[in-house]
């Protein structure tokens, strides 16, 4: 350690020499001076961490020195001025003059090294505290936070305000207790947060709102310590921004950004929490699980936008429901707040907490039913959707909430499944038939990875010559247990889980290539393939199409796709352009079922279509009946007008392609001709010319 170096400045060589002596056995190195010029030039050539002045010396006086050097090292030396003994005027100038301390004359030898280290320490300490305060007071001023200082009794004695974050509207005021600076809550809370860490001595932290006068939002955080029993200090943050963005995580966690109902995780927590207390009251709750009919073909062929709109304005009915007080249950009272949610797709669920029977649920979930099948207007079209809602309830259907949300889920499909627009309640057996669309869907998958799938022709007869100039190709599942399973058995399923897609792939390709071997076997086939609406919505057809025909080879005027009216439901630019480059690719275009739709004629007149295809339900009654044979006649000379080919399907008798033949049908498609038939089997059935149903006898000969 370094020796601490003291200057003594004295004209009286004595007293020089024994302030040295004295110093020196206490361990102190000494430099001396004769007098204050002396001990200034000292100064300028060495550093002290002391100095003892001579209050009388010739040419400059110890005053004159002391206020130099406080002049020169500011307040970090410390300076010991020695004066007479009771000449309290020489020790008042002495102060004045910025000295530390005195020593009086006489001086007592033995204890001046004592008296010269306290004063010393002493300076030391007060350096020390300076800094820490300096300190202090950069790190305050560097704080974002505003700092109030209260007295024991939550009086507010000193205030720093940051420069940012609290707005000057919510910011306390000096002399103001926490009950006059805060609303009456907030001072509470604030008071208690003080309590508490004056008697922890540990600090606390509480946040609360404010009302702004500026009319914004505004939060603040307080950390309270206490200084000792008495004082605390707060520190305030405005933490506005923050809790925003936590109100808006939460918001995204737990609700739907598109409808703004609850989110499956919040509708799982809710129902958790539901169901514990059913429990514990012995109550009964439901849970409903809703989807809207048809939702799929809907977004495919009207587009995700008016999709979206569809499911807002849905969501938006179902609030609207179970606003209280709609409710109607035979006890509203225990009925509790219903909670919504989507769980995904155009999937909703809603929570009934308290019902007094099962009843009740079935009321709600008619009413939901009821108020979704009102027209919806959606891009300017009214758009009639219905939905199916299928309902668990607890403890009879399920003890917990994922098991309730999987039967109300498999109760829907039944809805579905017994013709849509309906309400049901879960039953054991239905989960077997959830577990067999399990199964399905897993079998059409193997179907199409294993080539189980194979395709059937069925011919269409031309009127004109009895000739077959086009085939419809009909696809069907050759299960392993060699079942062959037809076509609505699981093409509506396909649509349904997303498969669709691939299996249409599959059949364009198979059909083409069958296509183009006829052709090279010298048949004049052209094959027509059923295109599910969803496939004609899917972006890259052309492409698909477009290779198809090229890795088959078959030129493009032997391929005719048959669209359903539902299809082209969107009467839109991207309709009239898909459709449009399919026919200058040369591919003929059929409406099929056409009458079973809500195709109006000006969308008819403008789309490029070749050929209308009359569904078999108007086909079925003929000859009798009146207003079937009316309804042919009327789509007959509808397309005649508009320049289409019409096809008639379903034709099972003479008779009825007689009349069709009479009202100028140009081809006919039935089981009076032929069922379809494997591929192998075409060429023989192509080669057979069926008589000429006008104005003959339409007679068949199978021989
Ligand atoms: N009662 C009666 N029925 C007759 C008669 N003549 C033909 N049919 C049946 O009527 C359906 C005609 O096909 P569709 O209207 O396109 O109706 C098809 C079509 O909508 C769909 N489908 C079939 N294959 C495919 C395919 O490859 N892709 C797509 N997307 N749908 C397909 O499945 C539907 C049913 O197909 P299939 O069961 O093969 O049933 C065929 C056919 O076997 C008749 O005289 N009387």
């Amino acid at each position: 350690m370094s020796s601490t170096r003291i200057l003594v400045a004295d004209d009286d060589p004595t007293a020089r020499l024994l302030m040295q002596a004295a110093l020196g056995k206490s361990g102190f190195e000494v430099a001396v001076a004769e007098d204050g010029e002396e001990a200034l030039q000292a100064f300028a050539h060495a550093t002290f961490d002391m100095v003892l002045l001579d209050v009388e010396m010739p040419r400059l006086d110890g005053y004159a020195v002391c206020r130099e050097l406080r002049r020169r090292c500011g307040d970090a030396l410390p300076i010991l001025m020695v004066t007479g003994m009771d000449d309290t005027a020489s020790i008042e100038a002495a102060f004045e003059a910025g000295a530390t301390d005195f020593v009086a004359k006489p001086i007592s030898w033995p204890l001046l090294g004592h008296r010269v280290r306290y004063v010393l320490r002493a300076t030391r300490a007060a350096t020390a505290l300076r800094m820490a305060n300096a300190r202090n007071a950069a790190m305050l001023d560097a704080f974002p936070d505003t700092l109030l200082r209260l007295d024991a009794a939550d009086r507010i004695v000193e205030l720093r305000a940051a420069p940012t974050g609290v707005p000057s509207c919510c910011m306390p005021a000096v002399g103001q207790t926490l009950a006059e600076a805060y609303p009456h809550e907030v001072a509470t809370l604030l008071a208690q947060a003080l309590d508490e860490a004056r008697r922890s001595r540990q600090p606390s932290t509480v946040d609360f709102p404010l009302a702004c006068r500026t009319g914004r939002p505004c939060h603040q955080e307080a950390r309270v310590s206490a200084i000792d029993d008495g004082e605390a200090l707060c520190l305030l943050r405005d933490i506005t921004e923050r809790k925003e963005y936590e109100t808006r995580i939460h918001h995204l966690a737990y609700f739907d950004s598109l409808t703004g109902l609850a989110n499956r995780r919040s509708f799982l927590e809710r129902l958790e929490r539901e169901i514990r207390r059913a429990l514990q009251n012995k109550w009964r709750l439901a849970v409903l699980f809703l989807d809207l009919d048809r939702f799929k073909s809907i977004n495919d062929t009207l587009g995700h936008a008016a999709g979206d709109a569809l499911l807002q304005q849905a969501a938006e009915r179902l609030r609207a429901i179970t606003r209280p007080g709609d409710i109607v249950a035979h006890d509203t009272d225990r009925m509790g707040t219903a909670e919504f949610a989507r769980l995904g797709g155009d999937e909703f669920t809603v929570l009934l907490p308290t019902i007094s029977r099962p009843d009740d649920a079935l009321a709600i979930a008619e009413r939901i039913r009821a108020s979704i099948c009102a027209p919806f207007a959606i891009e300017g079209q009214e758009l009639c959707v219905t939905t199916s809602v299928g309902i668990a309830v607890f403890p009879d259907d399920g003890e917990d909430a994922a098991t309730l949300i999987k039967h109300a889920d498999i109760a829907m499909y039944d809805a579905k499944a017994n013709g849509r627009n309906g309400c049901r309640y879960y039953n054991p057996a239905l989960t077997a038939e959830a577990v067999h669309r399990v199964e399905l869907e897993a079998g059409l998958r193997r179907a199409l990875a294993h080539d189980e799938l194979v395709l059937m022709y069925q011919p269409q007869v031309e009127v004109r010559d009895g000739s077959i100039a086009t085939v419809e190709a009909l696809v069907r599942w050759q299960t392993p247990d060699g079942r062959l399973v037809p076509p609505l058995e699981f093409i509506p399923f396909a649509e349904e889980c997303g498969l669709i897609d691939a299996i249409g792939s599959w059949v364009l390709r198979r059909a083409c290539h069958d296509a183009a071997q006829w052709q090279r076997r010298g048949l004049d086939l052209r094959v027509a393939v059923n295109l599910s609406p969803v496939q004609f919505r899917a972006s890259g057809l052309l492409d698909r199409i477009r290779e198809a025909l090229a890795d088959s080879d078959l030129p493009a005027e032997r391929l005719e796709l048959e669209i359903t009216e539902s299809a082209l439901m969107a009467d839109d630019a991207d309709t009239h352009a898909t459709l449009a480059a399919l026919r200058t690719l040369g591919i003929g275009i059929a409406l099929d079922d056409f009458g079973t739709g809500y195709s109006s004629l000006s969308c008819l007149k403008r789309l490029p279509l070749d050929k209308l295809k009359i569904d078999r339900s108007f086909v079925s009654g003929l000859p009798d009946d009146v207003d079937n044979h009316a309804i042919v006649r009327a789509i007959v000379a509808l397309a005649r007008h508009l320049g289409f080919r019409i096809a008639a399907e379903g034709v099972e008798t003479a008779a009825q392609a007689e009349l069709l033949g009479e009202l100028e049908a140009d081809s006919l498609q039935g089981y009076l001709f032929s069922r379809a038939v494997p591929a192998a089997e075409l060429e023989a059935l192509a080669s057979r010319r069926w008589p000429p149903a006008r104005g003959t006898q339409f007679r068949i000969d199978f021989s």
